[in-house]
């Protein structure tokens, strides 16, 4: 969370050393850790001293924290450190321990999206859950955003999920109504750039990527599974993606990655014919990694996730990147193949015909 920058005096933060000597409850490595290299940073400026050697594991750890702060000004940081320290007494009075979990941090500036990030973990929620999470112009542009802040944050995975009954419901199909006949060429133009631009964020995510399959899960948000690193659901999802009841086509990246995860045969049940996927189906076919008991599964996946995420940040990142390096020119190849086709398909009398037939309610999947 931010909060509003007040100028700290030097009594201020002479009483905040003090304060913190009288802490009853350890407050935990990471915790102090941040508060030596606010220390440091406060006394002392930025880091200058040599690296310590890799062995020298505490000293190097002291080090890090400090480097970290880079040329965060001497006033911020020890404003920094009033602060922290001001909220660890609070919490330990109020009963609590404020360790190595911090409280979750909700980021602003987003409509259609939850964003918050506790436990190392930013998690990206879906929130329209009265159109059952469809994703509209909005939404696929927040999320862009939302994929390039958490690409670059402090977390060391992010995760993707929906609010409600439903992960979603896919591409809002109101994304294509009222649109006057002469601005249908520049409706498609524009988005299949969005898409494509998109998809690529999912492409060129930098660390593990997890979805969270809370329900349902149509369309788009089947098709990007196989750009997440790994894949939970509830026992209540299923897996749909009806492109050709559509009009449309496959995106994600699907007609490349969905035949290597489950093989062309199952792929083109999926693809071609709008197989729809239990979670248990999902689950033998690859698409899915585990499928949980709906009544646990939030409890389940939540522990196991905050246990990976305490893992060292910068190796997952290496080696994320290193499992995905071979085929990323080769993704970007077909995700702008997928969205020159579908351009053409959303001018096709197959798909109008498809989206009017479900505003006049005649049709539902
Ligand atoms: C930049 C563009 C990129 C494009 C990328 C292309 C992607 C391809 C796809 O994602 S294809 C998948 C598209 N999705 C659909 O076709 C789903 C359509 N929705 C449904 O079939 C049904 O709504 C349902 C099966 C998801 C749920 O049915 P249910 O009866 O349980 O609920 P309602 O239909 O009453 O839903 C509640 C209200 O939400 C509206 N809604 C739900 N999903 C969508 C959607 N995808 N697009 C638009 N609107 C949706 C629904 O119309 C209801 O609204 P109402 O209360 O006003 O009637």
């Amino acid at each position: 969370m931010t909060t509003a920058t007040m100028p700290v005096s030097q009594k201020d933060f002479e009483k905040a050393q003090e304060q913190l000597k009288l802490l009853k409850k350890d407050p935990g490595n990471e915790t102090k850790l941040k508060l030596y290299a606010l220390f440091k940073q406060a006394t002392e400026g930025p880091c200058n001293s040599p690296k310590p050697g890799m062995l020298d594991f505490v000293k190097k750890a002291k080090w890090d924290a400090w480097n970290s702060l880079g040329n965060l000004s001497q006033d911020n940081a020890r404003q920094k450190y009033t602060e922290l320290v001001s909220s660890l007494i609070s919490a330990e009075s109020a009963g609590q321990t404020k360790d190595a979990s911090p409280e979750e941090s909700r980021h602003d500036d987003y409509e259609t999206i939850i964003v918050t990030t506790k436990n190392n973990i930013t998690k990206i929620m879906f929130n329209r859950p009265e159109r059952k999470n469809a994703i509209n112009h909005q939404m696929y542009r927040e999320i862009i955003k939302a994929l390039q802040e958490a690409g670059k944050d402090d977390s060391t995975i992010a995760v993707i999920t929906g609010n409600g009954e439903y992960y979603t419901s896919g591409n809002d199909l109101n994304n294509f109504a009222n649109v006057q006949p002469n601005d249908m060429e520049k409706m498609a133009k524009d988005g299949a750039e969005l898409l494509k631009e998109f998809v690529s964020c999912f492409i060129d995510f930098p660390k593990p990527l997890i979805a969270v399959v809370n329900g349902p899960a149509i369309g788009i948000s089947v098709t990007l599974l196989g750009l997440c690193d790994i894949v939970y659901a509830s026992d209540r999802a299923t897996f749909h993606t009806p492109f050709s009841q559509l009009g449309q086509s496959p995106e994600g990246c699907s007609s490349y990655l969905f035949p290597k995860i489950m093989g062309l045969a199952k792929a083109n049940e999926m693809l071609l014919f709008n197989k729809k996927l239990t979670a248990a189906e999902a689950c033998a076919w690859g698409l899915v990694t585990e499928v949980f008991p709906d009544g646990t599964f939030q409890k389940e996946v939540w522990e196991r996730l905050k246990a990976y995420a305490s893992l060292p940040k910068n190796s997952l990142a290496v080696s994320k990147q290193l499992l995905r390096s071979m085929e990323k020119e080769k993704l970007h190849a077909v995700n702008s193949q997928e969205c020159e086709v579908l351009k053409e398909r959303w001018l096709s009398d197959e798909c109008l015909n498809a989206i009017v037939s479900f505003f006049q309610r005649k049709s539902k999947l």
